[in-house]
């Protein structure tokens, strides 16, 4: 399978299982790679055969800035639904991490994969 990876996407969104943490959007970072066939796209070199990469970004943010969730796995799932279903991908592999949410770590978080 093809892919498409986005590295240590930066999203701010409010995530947090006690209240007081939801009040307030925090950056979280997001690892995603996105399966999809790709060949068309490597032969007519069109933006439409593919997944534009800047619009799964754009919605991402846009999504995550109107939500609130508890679960960094509720928020991992959404995730997942959007670009498999706005986007058609085939497959996504979800890196999501909370950076300085615990001492003595640097990051925590979940990874999540989904197929059609
Ligand atoms: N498995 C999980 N454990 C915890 C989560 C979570 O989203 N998934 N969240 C929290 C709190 O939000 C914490 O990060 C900050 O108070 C605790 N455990």
């Amino acid at each position: 399978m093809d892919t498409i990876f986005l590295e240590q996407v930066k999203v701010q969104t409010k995530l947090g299982v006690p209240e007081w943490e939801r009040a307030v959007a925090q950056t979280i970072i997001l690892d995603i790679e996105i399966g999809y066939d790709f060949s068309l796209a490597c032969q007519s070199d069109e933006i439409a055969d593919t997944i534009d990469y800047g619009q799964v970004v754009g919605r991402i943010r846009e999504t995550l800035a109107e939500r609130s969730f508890k679960l960094v796995e509720a928020l991992g799932e959404h995730v997942c639904q959007l670009i498999l279903q706005e986007f058609k991908a085939k497959s996504v592999q979800l890196k999501v991490s909370k950076p300085g949410i615990l001492p003595g770590l640097k990051a925590l978080g979940i990874t999540i994969y989904r197929q059609v």
